[in-house]
């Protein structure tokens, strides 16, 4: 997977080469590119924002830079390719979750547009559209003051999921939202530590008993947490014992 990240602040980005995603970039399974917005501008003062029209609050990025950074990348998803997923990070799209983040892993190519100011004019995103799948997201219901935040979420968040990104695959199956449910609760040495004590059940080696505790562990989890996941699980997915939760 290919991904292209556009940004006034491309220093936000940093952190992207640290970690998980350092490893898969340098083991080839993923490429990330951030890149200066101001780079295609042709002002002396390399001017991004002008005034709103209508009026208000703020400024609006300009249409042209953003269209001559877009294109550059845009044009390097050949013919042959999938079209490039734009992403644009907006208080005003689809709430990003874990099943997006399961569908984008599959892209070839992932462009992320991160606006500043009150947004981008909303004509870059209709030329886009020519070039590209564009969708608008929210990581979630609150305001921050540019999209690189929520690109470092997304990109973090799909990056995991790419194969051979993330040592062990297995521990991706009982993950928080994987499945539906809550992940349960984990502990390591020691098993005794400043007077609280690992679950016994968790040191018997029976693990039909605990592959069972977790099970309740993430039930119990859920309908105290999110009970509106329990709520939208298929009737299958829960066993009687399940619904004793
Ligand atoms: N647009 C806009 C806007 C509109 C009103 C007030 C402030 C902003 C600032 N802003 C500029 C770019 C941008 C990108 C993403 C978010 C964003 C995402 C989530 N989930 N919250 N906020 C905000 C962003």
């Amino acid at each position: 997977m290919r991904i292209d990240v556009f940004s006034i602040f491309p220093e936000y980005l940093a952190p992207l080469k640290l970690s998980l995603i350092g490893k898969a970039m340098d083991a080839g399974i993923l490429s990330v590119a951030v890149h200066d917005l101001r780079e295609f501008t042709h002002d002396r003062h390399r001017t991004v924002d002008d005034t709103p029209y209508g009026g208000g609050a703020g400024m609006v990025m300009k249409p042209e830079p953003w269209a001559e950074a877009l294109e550059s990348v845009f044009a390097e998803s050949t013919s042959t390719d999938a079209r490039p997923v734009l992403l644009v990070p907006s208080p005003a799209g689809e709430v990003f979750t874990q099943a997006m983040a399961r569908e984008l892993a599959t892209a070839q190519h992932l462009v992320v547009a991160c606006g500043r100011y009150e947004g981008i004019d909303h004509r870059v995103s209709e030329w886009s559209a020519e070039h590209a799948d564009v969708r608008f997201v929210s990581i979630g219901d609150y305001v921050l003051n540019g999209g690189e935040v929520a690109a470092m979420v997304m990109i973090e968040a799909i990056a995991r999921l790419i194969p051979g990104t993330i040592g062990n695959p297995e521990s991706l199956t009982e993950e928080s939202h994987e499945d539906g449910l809550l992940e349960y609760p984990v502990y390591t040495k020691p098993a005794s530590w400043r007077g609280h004590d690992v679950p016994e059940i968790l040191l018997s080696g029976n693990h039909g008993a605990i592959a069972r505790w977790r099970r309740d562990r993430r039930l119990e989890r859920t309908r105290a947490v999110r009970p509106e996941m329990l709520e939208a699980l298929p009737a299958e997915a829960l066993d009687k014992k399940d619904r004793a939760f």
